[in-house]
């Protein structure tokens, strides 16, 4: 192990209410982590760089894992660029401008699967960055996700601080965002379906063509993965977390159709859009650090559909 985690020490969780934020909470607080820091937007705006630099020099945590960012599926991303580029980019340069002020000695930054090419050879190694034109419905989330990685990148360089960044694939889970039309594809088709069968509706539409290819990871896994990374990882470049296999759209509806008990017909809206027709992630670095995912797609929508009807529907 690189890095001997501190129970005892402050870690603060950016975003720690959000899909990922509150997996990697449960995580820590389940291996026993006493001093978990978490400010909802409307305790800390991490947009206000005033607010951002005073909280962490009250707390100057340990480590700081960066979960928290504007997010959203292919529609919101593609409707609204301004403040998926505007809001990632301040969230972030203030977070880690301040995080650089106290010296915080580890901070983990999550970026996402869509800064690589939108034509990347599958599946994407790390190393094809920045080689290829972007996928245009999240090129300004994507580019924001890609200024993380240099700033994490500059800082280890000038300032010696072995600070990491993560790429993970298409998560879902608990505590994800389920809403209709800014939602990803995985927790809309569960509402979708769950709605469909409740209401006795006989066709379910799908976005897009339903041929696009997409990887899933239950975010539980993923805040294993980024424990891990925590305990094993020290390095500049990125590292893909996946699960290293993918499905189609309509695969994957079928799936949940299935899960949920929906027994309608399925059709596509072709005027939504498909977005990048692939983006299955190379995990053989993350592999050989000796992790590996171990909630398969089929358990984690059941889980996840579960947890929908005691939570939201
Ligand atoms: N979901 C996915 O499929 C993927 C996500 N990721 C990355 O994982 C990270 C977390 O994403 P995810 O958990 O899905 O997103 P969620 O939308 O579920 O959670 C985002 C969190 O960020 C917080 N947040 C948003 N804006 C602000 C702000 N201005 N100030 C303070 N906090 C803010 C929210 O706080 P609050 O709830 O208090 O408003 C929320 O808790 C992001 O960096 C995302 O890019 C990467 C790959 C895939
Ligand atoms: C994690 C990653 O996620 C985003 O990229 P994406 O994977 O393309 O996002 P998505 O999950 O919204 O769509 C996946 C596919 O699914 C199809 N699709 C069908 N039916 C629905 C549907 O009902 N809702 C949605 N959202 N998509 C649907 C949809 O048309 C598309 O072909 C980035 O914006 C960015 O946030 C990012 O980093």
């Amino acid at each position: 192990m690189q890095f001997e985690l501190d129970p005892h020490a402050p870690v603060y969780i950016a975003g720690h209410r959000g899909l990922v934020g509150s997996a990697i909470w449960r995580r820590l607080d389940a291996a026993g982590f006493t001093q978990l820091i978490g400010a909802s937007s409307s305790e800390l705006d991490l947009r206000d760089r005033a607010a951002t630099f005073a909280f962490l020099r009250d707390h100057r945590p340990s480590v700081v894992i960066d979960a928290a960012a504007r997010v959203g599926g292919i529609l919101a991303n593609r409707d609204h660029p301004t403040e998926f580029l505007s809001d990632n980019l301040r969230i972030q340069v203030n977070l880690m401008d301040a995080a650089l002020e106290v010296r915080t000695p580890r901070l983990l930054f999550l970026g996402s699967s869509c800064i690589y090419p939108k034509y990347a050879d599958q599946p994407i190694r790390e190393s094809s960055l920045l080689t290829g034109e972007l996928e245009p419905t999240n090129d300004a989330y994507a580019i924001a996700k890609i200024a993380g990685l240099l700033q994490v990148q500059a800082i280890r360089r000038q300032y010696g601080l072995r600070w990491i960044s993560a790429m993970p694939t298409n998560l879902y889970g608990p505590h994800d965002n389920f809403d209709p039309k800014t939602s990803h594809v995985l927790p809309a088709l569960i509402r979708r379906f769950h709605e469909a069968k409740v209401n006795g509706v006989p066709e379910v539409v799908l976005w897009g063509s339903g041929t696009p290819r997409r990887e899933f990871l239950h975010v539980d896994d993923l805040a294993d993965a980024c424990v891990h990374l925590l305990e094993q990882y020290d390095a500049p470049e990125p590292i893909n977390v996946g699960v290293g296999a993918d499905v189609t759209i309509r695969e994957l509806a079928e799936l949940v159709a299935r899960v949920v008990g929906y027994t309608g017909a399925l059709s596509n809206d072709l005027s939504k859009p498909d977005g990048t027709p692939r983006k299955l992630l190379d995990v053989s670095r993350l592999q050989a650090l000796g992790w590996k995912p171990s909630i398969s797609l089929e358990d984690g929508v059941a889980a996840t559909y579960a947890w929908y009807q005691e939570h939201v529907a």
